[in-house]
């Protein structure tokens, strides 16, 4: 086997330690990398490596024990043998037992080290784990990567998982050299710039769905309040006045009218938020003050707020096909001919409320095809095959688009309440809305 240990050890720095063909690692066959620690992550690492045609070193604290778990191929070694034979080291051990590596502080001198650990909470330590490695061996090149790939997602190969990983280090060209090595491994690596972003990057994988957060709360709360809201006028309150029992309407009618009513207010959110932002621009008279965090926080998860309520709005449609479908609609439309065979109505056909019915289901079908135009063109994918002048065609278009939809869904939910007072007070809403949009069109 033959490996890296055979090239000198490097004095300078800034040399190149893979057998470099113009920055990169072309020839991985004759790369060895070494990893400290023979836990999950050094398995999977290990095996990702392989199969990308590199020689694997391990260093442990027990090789015979250790050998076991790695392909035959792989070299399984005490940790001082593993770091004299490989210049690029990846530090695949827990932060608490980086200090344990203290002994061979004079043989990592000059040697690249990098950083794969992970925390359990944001923010656990003072300083990131890649910044205390690099304190604890300063005259080692530090690099922190790799991290927001689990053990799983490195074994599983490039197709099923997230790609990119996120790299830096204070030291330029060792940075590059793990870059290109990213690149080798088939991940998409993104430069990061000095260790100080180590913080960053290892405040990655813990966070959750951070812009997903309040969206989610909002769209479920908003729920909440409706169903509740439409369970005690349409359930509760003619139970109460006439005994009439209508629970039999809960498990779809009252779902089927929270639906649309939140979606909607979802969207109007959406939409809301570019209008305080532009009267806030306009009430400071400038585009270079920063907004609020709160109204930061909500222009950033307009996104998710117009996909919760796409998501409304075609659960809602499901829920709309299958009303026919129901038993109690067949009994009552029975019962609806039987009375009017009784009343001796020959003909009941009433022309407004067939045009309006019309009408609703009309504008309910636009307007979830707009919002699912809008979701489209939110795909990531869908977006960055658009060039800047589409982009720029879109990000207009989409107010007006959203502007349209929230009229057409508006008028659709309506349908569903029957509110006069909403309908006012609604109206009025949009009218100051509008005012507000044309003084900024103008500004
Ligand atoms: N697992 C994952 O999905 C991911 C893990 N990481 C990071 O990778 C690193 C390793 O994680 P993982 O492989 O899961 O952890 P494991 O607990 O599976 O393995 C850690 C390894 O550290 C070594 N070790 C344990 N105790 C000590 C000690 N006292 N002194 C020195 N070495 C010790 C052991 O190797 P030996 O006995 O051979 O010395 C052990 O196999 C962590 O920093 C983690 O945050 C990052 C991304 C994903
Ligand atoms: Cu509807």
């Amino acid at each position: 086997m033959e490996s890296i240990s055979m090239m000198r050890s490097p004095k300078n720095p800034n040399e190149t330690f893979l057998p470099n063909v113009a920055n990169g690692i072309k020839d991985a066959s004759k790369v060895t990398i070494g990893i400290i620690g023979s836990g999950d992550f050094a398995k999977s690492l290990t095996i990702r490596l392989i199969r990308c045609g590199y020689h694997v070193v391990i260093g442990s604290r027990n090789p015979k024990l250790a050998a076991e778990l790695f392909p035959h191929v792989v070299d399984v070694t005490h940790h001082e043998d593993a770091v004299a034979k490989t210049n690029i080291i990846f530090v695949a051990i827990h932060r608490e037992h980086y200090a344990s590596l203290w002994d061979l502080k004079h043989l990592l001198a000059g040697k690249i080290l990098v950083d794969v650990s992970n925390n359990t909470r944001v923010d656990q330590y003072p300083d990131s784990n890649a910044e205390y490695l690099a304190s604890l061996f300063p005259d080692s090149l530090v690099v922190k990567g790799f991290n927001v790939v689990s053990a799983w997602a490195l074994q599983l190969g490039p197709k099923d998982a997230s790609r990119q990983v996120y790299i830096c280090s204070n030291n330029v060209q060792a940075r590059h050299q793990v870059i290109e090595l990213a690149r080798q491994l088939s991940f998409i690596p993104i430069d990061f710039g000095a260790l100080s972003s180590s913080r960053e990057i290892e405040n990655l994988p813990l966070r959750l769905f951070t812009l997903w957060k309040g969206p989610v709360v909002i769209a479920i709360s908003l729920a909440t309040f409706f169903f509740i809201y439409s369970f005690v006028r349409d359930v509760i309150h003619p139970y109460m006045r006439n005994q009439q029992s209508d629970f039999y309407k809960i498990p779809i009618e009252i779902v089927n009218k929270t639906l649309p009513v939140v979606a909607i207010t979802l969207l109007s959110l959406v939409y809301l938020s570019g209008l305080i932002a532009a009267a806030y621009q306009l009430y400071y008279g400038t585009k270079y003050r920063r907004f609020p965090p709160w109204l930061d926080n909500w222009l950033q998860c307009r996104k998710q707020l117009g996909l919760l309520s796409f998501f409304f709005a075609t659960v809602h449609v499901a829920y709309s096909l299958c009303l026919p479908m129901r038993r109690s609609e067949r009994y009552l439309f029975l019962n609806m001919a039987y009375q009017q065979v009784h009343t001796n109505v020959e003909n009941s056909w009433n022309e407004e409320e067939v045009w309006r019915i019309e009408m609703y289901i009309s504008f309910g079908i636009m307007s979830l095809g707009l919002l699912s135009l809008l979701a489209v063109t939110s795909i990531p994918s869908v977006n960055s095959t658009l060039n800047w002048r589409e982009f720029s065609f879109i990000q207009i278009q989409k107010n007006q688009v959203f502007e349209t939809n929230t009229e057409v869904l508006y008028w659709h939910s309506l349908q569903q309440w029957g509110f006069t007072e909403l309908e006012k007070a609604a109206s009025l809403a949009r009218t100051s809305g509008k005012v507000i949009d044309s003084i900024c069109k103008l500004g």
